[in-house]
């Protein structure tokens, strides 16, 4: 229970009417899960308006509502509080309602198009070695400690962000990691958060269905930099085009990391192999297990933000070296087999480029390069093209097949990914809508030291076909093909 007068601390109202000095028993924003004494906020979403719920919501015991405009009719019992952006106010009032545990954490977020569930999960691992207890939210898992809860998105909707946050400083964390993706940034699932830090890893061509232009999904990473406080840092990749548009604006303390231009944390390359990467950082020589010039990036932006948590950064470079990364991030699959399989989460034309580009930096003499990759359905069309594209220039053989293609057919993906590939190209590529099919006959494709990547699925265990999400997974499926065909 809270009084609602104190879960409205800092939410801008434009209009009340009815009894204020109410008590709350619990907060939401889907009306079916509205019980006696509920707060109801309504949002407008992207298929519905919570608006048009406020009635069911009421009938399922609501005692306040939190709205942009009043419904036609009004129930004299119940508290209507008005609001400018009923988004943004939800943001601030779950915040309020579990006690504002960000402001009692050292949160740190990560945005950018890729790299964002790498670096947070090299983030907490790094400061559970460094001896402290550290939440995670990312797209794999959320972490209160060692304890899993399962994460159904990227960045969690406000209400079960503040509550796992809660969770975290009552498991005695000091330290929490978040992804904080576009999507959360514009539908301000992370209004009212108070952060210590942010990162900005990079922004390439993703998500345009939602965002509509590249400008829109660049203004949408930007806002996160100029919602923090003085008190924050703000930590960029200075190599990537936008990094210092991330900073324009902000209050936040300004900080940079890259390889190439003049930085706060500087890295130089030494050594990249598939045993891992070879950097030179803070003039010290360090081996990481970590794969692809890619995730030099990655370390350097942990390397950073850790030393501005404080950490001391000799003993930040000893732990980070041990450290090994994210589940389905070019993941090596039975190292030590006769040809090299990698799974990797590569679902965008940028990430795939990188993985093919760090994987092209491995051929010693005439192995060929066999690519599995699909594209999702219901989402960002624009990339199909692109994908297949890419795949078909820079490997010798690529299987075209299904990744998660919820409500659409699959081939019809794989017809819209073709329109990328070129006339010459064409005699590469094979269809196989099954994605268990494809990865069996790559395998079979695969002679000895040939290297199969499987992109776009990394550590998802199932395939979302219309609404059902079917158990599957790439790393068990080429394991198992691997021991038939293969060794
Ligand atoms: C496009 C998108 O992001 N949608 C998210 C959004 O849903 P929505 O806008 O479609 O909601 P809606 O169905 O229109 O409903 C509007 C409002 O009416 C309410 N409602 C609806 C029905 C009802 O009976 N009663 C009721 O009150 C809903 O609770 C909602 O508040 O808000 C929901 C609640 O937070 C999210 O679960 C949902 O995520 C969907 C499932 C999704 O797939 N999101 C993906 C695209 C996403 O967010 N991805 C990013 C990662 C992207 C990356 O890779 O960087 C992520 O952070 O996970
Ligand atoms: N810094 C980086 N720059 C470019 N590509 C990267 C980088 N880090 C990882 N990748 C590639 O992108 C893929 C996804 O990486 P990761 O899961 O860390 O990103 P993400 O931003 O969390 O993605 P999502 O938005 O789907 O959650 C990896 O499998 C790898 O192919
Ligand atoms: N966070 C990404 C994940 C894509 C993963 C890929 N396997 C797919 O389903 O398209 C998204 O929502 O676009
Ligand atoms: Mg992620």
């Amino acid at each position: 229970m809270a009084e609602l007068k104190d879960i409205l601390y800092k939410v801008s109202l434009t209009s009340t009417f009815g009894n204020m000095n109410v008590e709350v028993s619990n907060i939401a924003f889907d009306s079916r899960l509205v019980k006696n004494g509920f707060l109801f906020v309504a949002v407008k979403g992207s298929t519905s308006d919570g608006h048009e719920f406020i009635d069911k919501a009421v009938a399922n015991g609501a005692a306040v509502i939190v709205c942009e405009t009043l419904p036609a009719t009004i129930n004299e019992k119940i508290t209507y509080i008005t609001v400018k952006d009923s988004a943004q106010s939800l943001g601030i009032i779950a915040a309020n309602f579990f006690g504002s545990p960000s402001q009692k954490l050292k949160l740190v977020g990560v945005t950018g198009t890729n790299g964002k569930t790498t670096t947070a999960t090299l983030l907490y691992q790094l400061f559970g070695s460094l001896g402290h207890r550290c939440g995670l939210l990312s797209t794999v898992v959320n972490k209160i400690v060692d304890k899993d809860v399962l994460a159904t998105h990227t960045t969690p909707d406000p209400i079960q962000l503040n509550a796992l946050l809660k969770q975290m400083l009552e498991a005695g964390c000091t330290h929490v990691f978040m992804e904080v993706s576009s999507h959360a940034v514009d539908q301000e699932r992370i209004a009212g958060l108070h952060f210590t830090g942010a990162i900005f890893t990079n922004i390439t061509h993703d998500h345009l269905d939602y965002h509509k232009t590249f400008d829109n999904y660049i203004r949408a990473k930007k806002k996160f930099f100029d919602e923090l406080s003085s008190s924050a840092f703000a930590l960029v990749n200075a190599d990537d085009k936008r990094g210092m548009v991330m900073l324009q604006n902000t209050k936040a303390r300004k900080q940079s990391f890259g390889l190439k231009k003049m930085v706060d944390f500087k890295g130089k390359i030494i050594t990249n192999s598939i045993e891992g990467l070879e950097l030179e950082v803070n003039n010290k020589i360090v081996w990481f297990k970590l794969i692809g010039d890619f995730n030099a990036y990655n370390l350097l932006g942990v390397y950073g933000a850790a030393v501005l948590l404080g950490e001391d950064s000799d003993e930040v470079l000893r732990h980070l070296s041990n450290l090994q990364g994210a589940p389905g991030r070019f993941e090596l699959v039975m190292p030590g087999s006769k040809v090299i399989a990698i799974v990797d989460y590569a679902h965008t034309p940028d990430a795939l480029k990188n993985v093919l580009d760090t994987i092209a930096q491995f051929r010693t003499g005439n192995e060929q390069v066999i690519t599995v990759v699909g594209c999702g359905g219901n989402r960002d069309k624009t990339k199909r093209p692109l994908m297949a594209s890419i795949a078909c220039r820079m490997s010798d053989k690529v299987v075209l097949t299904s990744d998660n293609p919820r409500d659409e057919e699959p081939i019809e993906i794989i017809r819209e990914m073709q329109t990328g590939v070129m006339p010459s190209e064409a005699r590469k590529t094979l269809v196989m809508a099954d994605r268990e099919e494809a990865i069996k006959t790559a395998c079979m494709m695969a002679k000895e030291r040939d290297i199969i990547l499987i992109a776009g699925k990394g550590h998802e265990n199932y395939q979302e076909i219309k609404g059902i999400k079917h158990p599957f997974d790439d790393k068990e499926v080429v394991t198992r093909m691997l021991k038939l065909i293969v060794n």
